[in-house]
């Protein structure tokens, strides 16, 4: 595969800080300067749009493509994502961690006794779905239908789809339903009690008395349908759900995962001393805050370095929807596509190889030196929606697996760090390999 990272290295020492190259028929120009990635995340949609680049890489890879510019979901997302539902959701999430364990939703340690060695990628991807399927759609689809949510969003994967769109493409030309549409018609059937509940409530004006994520949802995309004359569709409900779930997925449950790698391997020095003080503090299960979840600044270090280290080949992309001149009196054309690669920054940090948290802290805060090529969760018009979100999640994550387990990576895993894709273009870089931990129910 295309390892763009030095690809992008090449190009620029030939053709300089900006350049345009065709890939599949289309314009990317690439830009690295500083005052044009100031200009890239400060530009207005209309200028440069990331809706519509969405669009172009993961157009095809699920049926309601059409919705992702027609239909912004981020006004939405960020109502969902507000503080007063975060500590809701942070009750979710421990909930979910004791009941994958313990309960009969889970039943991990009834399947496995109290040892088991699992890939730790794939506990956490399903972990991840589960608390999400939860705080994203309903309790009752999360008790009824996880399992069956996590074989479609399987399915329904965008991070694999996305790079697979001709043979979708191709089969919907012909009129042949994939098993992605297939998948899609069954996430709407899953959701569709919830969303005919939520639509009488509306019609009898009864709110409900705690959050609901599908209330609002289907509040949302109703209010929206009306704005534009058009019917209501639960098929525009579960886009608007699924488009919250899929940015949620697959960053997530890397950097969940690395940050628990990173736990294990340095459980007996000063990093891993820091981050045990922090749990240890913390308030019991049920009794959370929001106050102290953010006050655990150490765990919050490590995310921010696991995705500095994670962090290989990824791009993010606009669609030029204008001109855009760009800082050497050249421009970009209307209808290029325009990339920035997100890359480790090498360059800015001190030993930049070493998994270092105290470097994004006081007094070093190394991460400070360049915020248009330190970005770990975007910033300008597009910051990620998702980043207080998935922060809580980590956290409560780390705190409710520590009191129920043990971690112990398998002698077959200790150098997985040789198996990992340092050259796909979406999310963080992840082993190839399983990663074997072996996970012992605390006595
Ligand atoms: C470790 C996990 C995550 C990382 C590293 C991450 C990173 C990012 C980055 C770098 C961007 C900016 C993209 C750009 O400028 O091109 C972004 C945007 C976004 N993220 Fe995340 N993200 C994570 C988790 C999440 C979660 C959990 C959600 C939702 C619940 C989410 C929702 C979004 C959305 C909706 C945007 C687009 C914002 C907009 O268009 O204004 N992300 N994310």
């Amino acid at each position: 595969m295309l390892d763009i990272e030095s690809a992008i290295n090449k190009w620029r020492a030939k053709y300089g800080d900006q350049f345009t190259v065709r890939i599949f028929g289309r314009y990317f120009t690439f830009v690295t300067k500083h005052s044009d990635l100031k200009k890239y995340y400060n530009a207005s949609e209309e200028m440069l749009s990331l809706s519509r680049a969405g669009q172009f890489i993961v157009g095809s890879a699920y049926p309601e493509n059409q919705y992702l510019t027609e239909y912004d979901t981020i006004p939405y997302i960020q109502n969902i994502l507000s503080s007063h539902r975060l500590i809701y959701m942070s009750s979710n999430i421990q909930a979910i961690a004791h009941d994958y364990f313990n309960k009969n939703n889970g039943k991990f340690w009834l399947e496995n006794g109290d040892e088991a060695v699992v890939d730790l990628f794939d506990f956490f991807y399903r972990l991840i779905l589960r608390t999400n399927s939860m705080n994203f759609i309903s309790r009752r689809v999360y008790k009824d239908h996880v399992e069956e949510l996590i074989k479609l969003y399987i399915i329904l994967d965008v991070e694999k789809n996305a790079l697979n769109p001709v043979v979708h493409g191709l089969k919907r030309r012909l009129g042949l339903k994939s098993d992605r549409d297939a998948a899609w018609e069954h996430w709407v059937r899953i959701m569709m009690p919830d969303i005919e509940q939520c639509l009488q409530m509306i019609d009898d004006h009864i709110e409900p008395a705690n959050y609901d994520t599908v209330y609002e949802t289907v509040k949302y995309a109703k209010e929206e349908l009306e704005k534009r004359g058009k019917p209501f569709t639960p098929r525009l409900v579960a886009y608007f759900t699924f488009t919250t779930f899929f940015p949620a997925q697959f960053n997530t449950y890397i950097t969940a995962a690395f940050v628990i790698i990173e736990w294990i391997r340095h459980e007996h020095d000063e990093i891993g001393r820091r981050i045990r003080e922090e749990i240890d503090r913390a308030p019991p299960t049920g009794e959370f805050t929001i106050e102290y979840l953010n006050s655990m600044e150490f765990v919050q270090a490590c995310i921010y370095e696991v995705i500095r280290l994670g962090t290989d080949s990824q791009l993010s992309l606009r669609h030029a929807g204008q001109d855009v001149l760009l800082s050497n009196d050249k421009y970009i054309p209307s209808g290029n596509l325009v990339a920035i690669p997100v890359t480790r920054a090498h360059d800015l940090y001190t030993n930049p190889d070493k998994f270092d948290p105290e470097r994004h802290l006081a007094p070093r805060q190394e991460n400070k030196r360049d915020p248009y090529r330190v970005a770990p969760f975007g910033r300008g018009k597009h910051p990620c929606t998702g980043e207080r979100y998935v922060k809580m999640q980590i956290k409560v994550l780390l705190i409710a697996l520590s009191k129920m387990c043990e971690m112990k990576i398998m002698p077959e895993s200790i150098n997985f760090e040789a198996t990992i894709n340092r050259k796909q273009l979406v999310g963080l870089s992840r082993p190839t390999k399983p990663v074997f931990v072996k996970i012992s129910k605390r006595k």
